[in-house]
């Protein structure tokens, strides 16, 4: 049966308001929050398709000449980017250029709402990097310190196939954890976790009602 519908004054209609089982604290400043972009993962993929019809996915380079294995894309003023210079934010696409796509209402509102309930009020995203991973594909650990102010926390929401998240600490050396995503899981971090390393393990063969053989992962930052 699909959840009751939202009263018609609730602000964020379609947002899952309710806390999970598998909700987890990961460490100091940083919590899994499960599920909360389930119901809304329908129109979000929706989204994201007409995002990606205006700035097509790509597999973009790094400054040491490799070629990534997650497929980009980005929406909002500013967009993340790599290429044989480096790692920065763009306000325009290099593909086709012209400005990246707007970020949606439904994108921010998600990204604010899950940023509040981790315990960071006033988050106002600028940036959504979208990643698409196939079977197969992985991100190695890294930190997220192209944005100008570390004040201000991350927002990750999980769509489609499941992952193991890698978390580590703020050294590269420090243990990792492994952490299992899935559809419409949402991770926040920020504060003492804003520069902890991060990464996904390469992602398990399988098949998702809703993305096929893929998981998108939208991430919010302020970055400007
Ligand atoms: O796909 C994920 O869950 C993490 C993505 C990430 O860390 C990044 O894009 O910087
Ligand atoms: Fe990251």
């Amino acid at each position: 049966m699909p959840p009751p519908r939202p009263p018609p004054t609730d602000p964020l209609p379609g947002l899952d308001l309710e806390s999970d089982a598998r909700d987890r604290v990961l460490g100091p400043g940083a919590l899994l929050l499960a599920g909360r972009a389930r119901t809304q993962a329908p129109d979000l993929l929706a989204l994201v398709a007409a995002i990606a019809d205006a700035a097509p996915f790509r597999h973009m380079s790094t400054a040491g000449g490799r070629t990534m294995s997650v497929a980009m894309t980005n929406c909002g003023a500013l967009g993340w980017i790599s290429d044989s210079r480096g790692y920065r934010y763009t306000t325009r696409d290099p593909l086709t250029g012209a400005p990246w796509p707007a970020m949606p209402d439904a994108f921010s509102a998600l990204a604010a709402h899950t940023a509040a309930e981790a315990g960071y009020p006033g988050f106002t995203p600028d940036a959504c990097l979208i990643n698409r991973y196939e079977p197969g594909t992985r991100l190695t650990l890294h930190q997220d310190r192209n944005e100008r102010d570390f004040d201000q926390p991350i927002v990750s929401v999980s769509l489609g196939l499941p992952a193991v998240f890698l978390w580590g600490g703020p050294a590269r050396a420090d243990p990792v954890r492994r952490v299992p995503l899935e559809h419409g899981d949402v991770v926040v971090w920020g504060g003492p976790a804003r520069l902890v390393h991060h990464g996904i393990n390469p992602l398990p063969e399988g098949s998702h009602p809703l993305t096929g053989r893929a998981r998108l992962n939208l991430t919010f930052r302020r970055a400007g």
